[in-house]
């Protein structure tokens, strides 16, 4: 008997490599005889190149600049002439000095300089793992750090950040990198949000990079300058794709990579998922686990438990959630494909101990899980 677990990182407690250990080592507890089967899942966001690293790409480190200036050494992951740079490892929240956010000044340059890298190792196919990033600067930044210019309305280089947008005056990208235009760019999205609006990347990400309401403001004025300043490179087309589901993601990185790279886009776990050979993993297992930190709405539109579900659905493999925390109704739940849900906080309330116990309280589930949803092994199963 055979159990899957493709759980993807619970932020601010545990990497998905401890969520898996830790899973296994509870249901291991009630069942020894048990086979689990770990596959490194992620959605673009945090743990995309480690998952791809477990998938056979190569690691390959570099430093780069990072969200607050300073350099922060980040990570590819490079498999022949395909690449994958994840823009958590280079503008991302666990990149910030010192934890201190900075919603309006951090930069996506480093990103940019990653795919930079990635060029210049002859990489003619770049994935751009969307998510966790620290800033809200629609690209801008990733774009510099591929030759972009962007000047203020006097002239002079624009400031990093998304607040600093607001005064942009012009964009010149006719010294782009040249390879650009013979590269073939993926965003790997781990959201479907457009760049502006209620749903967009300022108003629903911004306040977990720190942003209050006042900045959120900004920000989106900023983000709208952009679209505009664009416009007067690539015509409409700016504005058609900032309403692109996806456009948001990254705080508006997969806006500029679709509109100025022309990337096509898919979901970062369907990625993960292909290169991890995810259905053919699953197939013949008895169950399946997956989860994150939080399982809310987000995660339904499409981060990584709803592509295992959906992986798991179809290969007709019944599939449980364990979670930190869920928003979601039962229902919602069940119609999302999971048989079960468990978030730990429903064990332990306190928020605090139950992200310092989270390893712990995960091997308990791991137990529950054996004894309610595994079938009691046969007589001749048992030594
Ligand atoms: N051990 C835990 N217990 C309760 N909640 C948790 C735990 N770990 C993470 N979380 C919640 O999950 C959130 C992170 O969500 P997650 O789904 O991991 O990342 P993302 O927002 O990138 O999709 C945290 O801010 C926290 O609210
Ligand atoms: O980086 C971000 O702005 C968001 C959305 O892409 O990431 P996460 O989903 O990890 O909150």
């Amino acid at each position: 008997m055979r159990v899957v677990i493709a759980s993807d990182k619970f932020k601010h407690s545990l990497a998905s490599d401890e969520v898996a250990l830790h899973l296994r080592k509870g249901l291991q507890d009630q069942r020894p005889d048990l086979e689990v089967d770990f596959l490194p899942i992620a959605d673009g966001g945090e743990g995309t190149v480690n998952a791809a690293v477990h998938a056979g790409f190569s690691p390959h480190p570099v430093t780069v600049t990072g969200p607050t200036g300073q350099p922060v050494e980040a990570t590819l992951a490079v498999r022949g002439h395909e690449a994958i740079v994840e823009v958590a490892s280079a503008s991302g929240l666990g990149c910030l000095p010192g934890g201190i956010p900075d919603p309006l000044g951090a930069t996506s340059l480093g990103t940019g300089e990653m795919i930079r890298q990635a060029l210049n190792l002859g990489c003619t196919h770049v994935y751009v793992g969307a998510g966790g990033s620290a800033c809200t600067d629609g690209g801008a930044g990733l774009l510099v750090g591929l030759g972009a210019k962007l000047l203020n309305r006097r002239g002079y280089p624009l400031v990093p950040g998304g607040a600093a947008l607001a005064e942009l005056g012009s964009i010149d990208l006719s010294e782009l990198d040249w390879r650009v235009g013979k590269t073939r760019f993926t965003l790997a999205s781990d959201v479907n949000n457009p760049l502006l609006g209620e749903r967009g990347a300022a108003a629903v990400f911004a306040p977990q990079k720190g942003a209050n309401a006042n900045e959120i403001k900004i920000l989106e004025a900023g983000l709208t300058r952009l679209v505009e300043a664009l416009g007067y490179q690539l015509g409409e087309r700016a504005a058609e794709v900032a309403v692109r589901p996806g456009a948001g993601a990254a705080g508006g990185i997969g806006f500029a990579v679709m509109a100025v790279l022309n990337a096509g886009i898919e979901r970062g776990v369907d990625v993960i998922g292909r290169m991890t050979g995810m259905a053919g993993r699953i197939a013949g297992a008895t169950l399946v686990l997956t989860g994150e930190g939080s399982l809310d709405e987000q995660s339904l539109s499409g981060k990584a438990p709803m592509g295992v579900s959906e992986a798991a659905a179809a290969a007709g493999i019944p599939v449980a959630a364990v979670c930190g925390r869920t928003t979601l109704s039962a229902r919602t739940l069940t119609e999302a494909g999971f048989a079960r849900t468990f978030a730990l906080a429903d064990i332990e309330p306190d928020v605090g101990r139950c992200m310092s116990n989270a390893g712990a309280l995960l091997e308990g589930i791991g137990r529950t899980i054996a004894a309610e949803m595994l079938p009691v092994p046969a007589t001749s199963d048992v030594a």
